[in-house]
């Protein structure tokens, strides 16, 4: 088939990459549109089905050393172009802006691990953000419990958000637009003043008898690990027998149930989460530590967002529908997202990061 179509009359007028781009692009779309792309693209399993799809030979996978997958991958690039490729261009759109940067944990800063206790900052990702952090005010939201993100990446020169941005030390600006009942000014270990911000704080008791409870009925399970995340719950289910998986979500919803409309789960790279119901997430946490830094409605704030997992696509649409900022996907396959521009890999991000430190020091 390869062959035929590089001597039909076809190939003459158009070339060959550019068949084979335009086939790999409408198979994309259908695959996004029916929402496989999750477990199709990135696998050599999903390469393959892709290509019986498409009734490409084994032999004709990679003409010019390209598979599907990397070609699928690089039309996702056209419309979530790399943030290193366009840095420049980017950080022109940045004079005279106070540039504020985000930054999600896992995945985004650390990469994937089999186990969550040991999903380390390296050194250099350590220092990179420092040297961010010396020149915009920067913050780091996470899924984890604030002091576990904190013990983490050490570093007191960043703002933290845990619990999905339940549990936020800010900056000691007190807005009074949020409810003063869930804000306190107080000096954190070195002295310095800071705000805590806890919107949930209401279901801690409950988020307590939850979790000894769901420690309890799964573990009969194995592999499962029920993490605290102070103001959220994680189950994780990356060492579960597949036989087993459906026991544990039953478990969890039936937990769940127990305390109608006050929690829902929401889902993460093998994790379920169990979150109070209420209307806060790392979308709300980024306007709340953009309030308290002091740009409230400021059109001279430039804010970038860089995440890998879903619940940061809700601080990427915010900062689409505030119309400026640069919300970042950090992602190695093509994913349905409401980010402008993308990095593969924590690897990527740390390239970025200490391309945006320099930028920063820069006269
Ligand atoms: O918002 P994040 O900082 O990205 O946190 C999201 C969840 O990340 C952690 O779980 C994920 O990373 C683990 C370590 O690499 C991995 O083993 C796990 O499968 C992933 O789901 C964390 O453990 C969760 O509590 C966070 O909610």
């Amino acid at each position: 088939m390869y062959v035929s179509f590089i001597t039909s009359p076809l190939s003459s007028v158009w070339p060959i990459n550019k068949i084979y781009r335009m086939v790999t692009e409408n198979i994309r779309k259908l695959y996004m549109a029916i929402g496989l792309q999750k477990w199709l693209y990135g696998t050599q399993v999903g390469d393959s089905i892709l290509n019986q799809r498409l009734g490409v030979e084994p032999s004709d996978e990679k003409p010019n050393g390209l598979g599907l997958a990397d070609a699928t991958y690089i039309s996702w690039l056209e419309e979530h172009p790399s943030a290193l490729t366009s840095f420049v261009p980017m950080m022109s759109e940045t004079k005279g802006k106070q540039i504020v940067v985000f930054l999600d944990y896992d995945g985004t800063l650390s990469p994937i691990v089999n186990d969550p206790d040991r999903a380390f900052m390296s050194d250099p990702m350590r220092s990179a953000v420092r040297e961010v952090a010396r020149h915009f005010p920067t913050a780091i939201i996470s899924g984890r419990s604030r002091d576990k993100v904190y013990e983490f990446v050490k570093l007191d020169e960043v703002y933290y958000a845990g619990s999905h941005g339940m549990d936020i030390m800010g900056p000691p600006l007190h807005v009074k637009s949020y409810d003063g009942k869930y804000q306190i000014n107080t000096l954190d270990d070195k002295g310095n003043e800071i705000t805590i911000f806890q919107p949930a704080k209401e279901y801690l008791p409950t988020i307590k008898m939850m979790l000894k409870e769901l420690r309890k009925r799964t573990c009969g399970i194995p592999g499962t690990l029920v993490e605290d995340n102070r103001f959220c719950i994680s189950v994780h289910y990356r060492h579960v027998l597949d036989q087993d998986y459906g026991l544990l979500e039953e478990i969890i919803r039936d937990v769940v149930s127990e305390y109608p409309n006050f929690f829902h789960l929401t889902r993460g790279k093998k994790v379920i989460e169990i979150r109070p119901s209420i209307k806060w997430n790392k979308g709300d946490a980024l306007v709340y530590l953009l309030d308290t830094l002091g740009f409230s409605d400021s059109t001279n704030v430039l804010p970038f967002y860089l995440g890998d997992d879903k619940t940061d696509e809700d601080a990427f649409k915010v900062l689409r529908s505030r119309g400026h900022g640069y919300p970042i996907i950090v992602s190695s396959v093509p994913r349905e997202t409401s980010a402008s521009y993308s990095l593969r890999d924590p690897s990527e991000v740390l390239s970025f990061l200490i391309r945006l430190a320099r930028w920063g020091s820069m006269p």
